[in-house]
């Protein structure tokens, strides 16, 4: 029996070497039948494994290449096609192949060129989805920026229309207008300051583009008043609104303006009056106009609050404004009325103060006042 158990056959052998590209020497060595090769064995079973780790290093070499972010995929497509080039030169001139038969030097060829064309497809897709994100975090950016930009305006705007502790109010909990912002002051004092003769002043002509210069004027004096509040000294006070000709500012309004200690915010509003008294009098020496204020302060609770929804607006409220209002409407031109309250708290920190009397005021019976008659004099 001469093919026994465990031993191939020599055509056999012969005809897997063809086919698989391998030399199956080795095992035949090891039946002990062709044991006179054992080294040429050895060197053969060796040479797959060396154009195996040749592709192996190939391929990681051309990952690494391709998934390095900084090149662009042009880069990446030159260096993948070069890398792949030198093999294939190497592989099919070298003996590093020689271990292979056609089909697999073949299949060898086609699996890299296909491996090759995807890294570059993959390069390629991967560079739009970056650029496209880029493009996307940019358009973020910006339009976070103009977000941001129209926050600012929005709340710029809003403090010109409310006062800032309000407008906060609003923008920093999810409030809306149609809630009623509503708050109680203990001490606030209130100002009326108004013009009566600008009603004589103001008349409708041609001459004067049918009133609008008059406005002019008004809205000049007006602007002034509010830009001598924009002044450290008068951060206690806060502008309420302008009616006609009538100004009507209020300090005390929050905890922080509210100076209970040293009447701060009381002080603060009677150096106002005085102060806008002196601003009309240079308006009216650089206009040869002779309008004349009239002013009239008073001190005690009010209540303040937003109303209205589109149109919000800040306003107060309460017996103390009635009467700053009689005050300024049972004055005299030139003067600054004051209650008694005032006057003592006003008197007491060395303004001058003459007493006035007794006067009737519309729903309040008599009353003592006093004009305000200058500045804090040094004790
Ligand atoms: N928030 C306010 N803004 C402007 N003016 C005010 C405010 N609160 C009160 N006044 C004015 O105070 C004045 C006194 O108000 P009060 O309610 O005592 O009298 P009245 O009889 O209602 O007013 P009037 O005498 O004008 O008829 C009124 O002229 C009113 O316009």
């Amino acid at each position: 029996m001469s093919a026994e158990m465990g031993v191939v056959p020599r055509a056999l052998e012969e005809s897997i070497n063809v086919s698989m590209g391998t030399n199956w020497s080795i095992l035949t060595n090891s039946t002990g039948h062709n044991a006179s090769q054992p080294a040429a064995g050895d060197l053969l079973a060796d040479r797959p494994s060396m154009s195996m780790f040749a592709s192996m290093i190939i391929v990681l070499l051309m990952v690494m290449t391709a998934a390095y972010q900084v090149l662009t995929s042009i880069v990446k497509m030159f260096i993948l096609t070069g890398i792949a080039s030198i093999y294939l030169v190497l592989f099919l001139s070298t003996g590093i192949s020689s271990d292979l038969d056609m089909y697999s030097q073949f299949y060898n060829v086609i699996s890299l060129v296909g491996f090759l064309i995807a890294l570059i497809i993959h390069g390629r897709q991967t560079e739009a989805t970056n650029r496209l994100d880029f493009l996307w975090k940019l358009q973020a950016t910006e339009e976070k920026e103009d977000m941001e930009h129209l926050e600012a305006y929005n709340r710029k705007l809003l403090a010109n229309i409310l006062p800032v502790h309000v407008a906060e109010h609003f923008l920093s909990s999810d409030k809306n207008f149609e809630d009623l912002y509503h708050e109680q002051c203990e001490s606030v004092c209130i100002m009326f300051a108004s013009i009566p003769n600008f009603s004589e002043f103001y008349v409708e002509l041609e001459g004067n583009n049918e009133g609008v210069e008059c406005l002019r004027l008004l809205n000049e004096i007006i602007a002034d008043f509010d830009e001598i509040l924009g002044e450290p000294q008068f951060s206690y006070i806060e502008k309420i609104k302008s009616t006609g000709s009538t100004y009507m500012a209020a300090s005390g309004l929050t905890k922080a303006t509210c100076d209970m200690k040293d009447l701060k915010h009381v002080t603060a509003m009677a150096d106002y009056a005085l102060r806008i008294k002196e601003q009309l009098e240079y308006v009216n020496q650089h206009s040869f106009n002779n309008f004349r204020m009239r002013i009239g302060i008073n001190i005690g609770p009010v209540v303040a609050g937003v109303i209205g929804a589109r149109k919000p607006q800040y306003d107060i409220w309460g017996n103390a404004v009635n009467v700053a209002s009689r005050m300024d409407s049972t004055g005299i031109v030139d003067k600054i009325q004051v209650t008694q309250e005032m006057y003592q708290i006003l008197s007491a920190k060395g303004y001058p103060l003459t007493c006035r009397g007794s006067i009737e005021v519309k729903g309040k019976g008599e009353m003592i006042t006093y004009f305000l008659d200058g500045g804090k004099t040094q004790k």
